[in-house]
């Protein structure tokens, strides 16, 4: 087992029975991190390809409220909630007699298959590394903690996104939405990435900044922190039971011990 370094989590320092400072953290051996809200900030690149990809369908383009509700479970999910949205908007729904053959399933394949291209054309041109994410990587680098990418964005998505922003660099495996049977929430990716990394659930932290991202660590026995600044589908993060929450990843650096 490689080296574990301390981190402490807690919201605050905690005394034991006898008044000493009580350790609150956890010993950790790698880090696992989330890339849409976690890493960068993408929500003008799924505005741009989504709203290309409307226009070409002749549906009304998108708003960034539903996008930042709606992001963080895969396409699959944002492209049949977002038709489902666009489709029962009333603008639409008034064209009945010329788009009544229209629904989310006899959309979704061409409009999955006209995103993946306006994905790919405009990766990374519209979105923006989070505020502390390099220099909080560097510190988890520099500790020798050894990094996983692990998002519900497709695989090729997430590679090309990474070497655009220059993050490709911090970490060995990256794994996508498309990486394994089921995604997060579900436990499998986070298990399947603690192999990868060759560290046990227990000394692998998750960063990531949902409901999505928690849920699978609680279910995988990681620990997991959350940056506040992502999207939690539409709900106050601080309320996401996690082991903590932090405003920028450096200040989780700050937390080595
Ligand atoms: O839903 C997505 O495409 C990406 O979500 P994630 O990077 O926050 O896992
Ligand atoms: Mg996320």
């Amino acid at each position: 087992m490689p080296r574990l370094v301390d981190i402490g989590l807690g919201a605050g320092p905690a005394t034991d029975g006898a008044g000493r400072q009580a350790a609150r953290g956890w010993r950790v051996g790698a880090v696992m991190v989330d890339l849409d809200g976690t890493l960068v900030d993408t929500l003008g690149d799924f505005e741009a390809a989504l709203n290309r990809t409307l226009a070409g369908l002749d549906l009304p383009p998108v708003s960034r409220a539903l996008l930042e509700r709606t992001v963080g479970k895969g396409s699959e999910h944002l492209i049949r909630s977002v038709l489902a949205h666009q489709l029962a908007l009333p603008e639409v729904t008034g064209l009945t007699n010329v788009c009544s053959a229209r629904s989310v399933d006899t959309l979704y394949e061409p409009a999955w298959q006209a995103y993946q291209q306006h994905y790919q054309a405009i990766n990374g041109a519209f979105s923006a590394v989070y505020p502390g994410v390099r220099e909080g990587l560097l510190a988890l680098q520099a500790a020798g903690l050894p990094m996983a990418c692990l998002t519900n964005k497709p695989l090729a998505f997430a590679r090309a996104l990474l070497r655009a922003k220059a993050l490709d660099g911090f970490f060995g495996p990256v794994f996508g939405g498309d990486s394994f049977e089921r995604k997060k929430p579900d436990p499998l990716p986070l298990q399947k990435t603690c192999e990868a990394l060759g560290i046990p659930p227990a000394h692998t932290l998750m960063v990531g900044d949902s409901q999505n991202d928690a849920q699978a660590a609680r279910a995988a026995g990681c620990p997991v922190v959350l940056v506040t600044y992502g999207y939690n589908h539409g709900e106050p993060v601080r309320a996401v039971d996690a082991d903590g929450h932090v405003d920028r990843l450096d200040e989780l650096a700050a937390r080595l011990v």
